[in-house]
């Protein structure tokens, strides 16, 4: 919907492009933002920045947060999950350092929604919380070289903000919560292997980028020319994301490019020019089933609160005897 020239600030592309899709998120809706581009045209940049330039995640995390102070009339469960798609595997970046959970089943609820199955979530209440996450997970992450970019990342990573809320002012049961996904996503390179001079492993990673690439070109294009099929399944990278291309989400697409090539920024803007037609569908998400964690947190807690009365009591008659 508009460029951004070398001078932009991250800042102004967090404020154009995310902050609108993050606050719809602390509202119910579901969001997406991510990056696509060649190697070493700035998508992790644009998504994670560095100490001197936060990116679009860490605003949108301290978004979240300072959203939820300046809401005290409702009560918020945030909590986190970040997964890397490698060579199609989907690997946990928030499991146990020494035992990275890898290649993770990626499977559909009764009700259609795809999710990725035994997947580490963190809870989180402060935004320092939800950074140290992230870097965790960024220390997991595969880098390798290519001859495009020393520190070329070969992996899509999909980091997730799952955001419950109610009103504090209607009891639980009464109440339905809202319960939103924030998807941020920084993909793998976009460019052909010929470019890279990759051979062996490097060759084998591509081919298996190109696929989830390739086929995230093919989902696209097929949306925008309202196909009756989509070919969701043909990648993983395409499948978790099945919701944001094609569904109920509020979804941005950040187009990176470099005067590195010509033929690479032709085709991102090919491809960004057909996003543009998809049109989304995107509803505000309430949930009055038990599947809501905060409904589940307070039943616990109920309970919880049952079995220490009925302790304090027992100990007060014990006194008394
Ligand atoms: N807008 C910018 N201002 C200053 N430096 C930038 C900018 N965008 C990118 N860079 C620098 O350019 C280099 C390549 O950027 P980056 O790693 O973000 O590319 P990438 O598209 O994520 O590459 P890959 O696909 O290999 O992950 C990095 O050193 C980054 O710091």
């Amino acid at each position: 919907d508009r460029v951004f020239g070398p001078d932009t600030s991250t800042d102004e592309v967090y404020r154009c492009v995310a902050q609108p899709i993050v606050k719809s998120a602390m509202n119910g809706f579901h969001g997406t933002v991510f990056a696509y581009g060649q190697t070493a045209s700035g998508k992790t940049f644009t998504m994670m920045g560095n100490e001197d330039h936060p990116g679009l995640i860490p605003r949108a995390i301290q978004e979240i947060f300072d959203t939820i102070e300046n809401t005290p009339e409702r009560e918020f469960l945030i909590r986190a999950s970040y997964v890397e798609i490698y060579n199609e595997n989907v690997m946990d970046l928030l499991g146990p350092k020494d035992s990275v959970k890898k290649n993770l089943d990626v499977r559909e609820d009764k009700d259609g929604n795809v999710f990725v199955n035994n997947l580490t979530e963190k809870i989180c209440n402060q935004p320092e919380a939800l950074l140290s996450h992230l870097k965790m997970g960024e220390s997991n992450r595969h880098f390798a070289a290519t001859n495009m970019n020393e520190r070329s990342s070969r992996s899509h990573c999909i980091f997730k903000v799952i955001i419950e809320s109610k009103l504090r002012s209607v009891e639980l049961d009464a109440s339905a919560i809202n319960v939103s996904h924030l998807n941020l996503v920084d993909l793998a390179g976009s460019e052909k292997a010929k470019h890279t001079g990759a051979v062996g492993q490097r060759l084998v990673e591509g081919a298996s980028i190109n696929k989830s690439l390739s086929t995230l070109g093919q989902v696209i294009l097929q949306l925008s020319e309202n196909a009756k099929f989509i070919q969701y399944r043909d990648s993983k990278l395409t499948r978790i994301l099945q919701n944001s291309l094609g569904g109920n989400s509020k979804t941005a697409i950040i187009g990176n490019v470099t005067l590195a090539s010509m033929e690479e920024t032709l085709s991102t803007l090919r491809f960004a020019t057909s996003a543009k037609c998809i049109k989304n569908q995107a509803v505000v998400n309430e949930v009055i089933s038990d599947s809501a964690l905060l409904k589940r947190y307070r039943q616990e807690i109920l309970k919880l609160e049952e079995k220490l009365k009925i302790t304090n009591e027992m100990m007060a008659a014990k006194e008394q005897e």
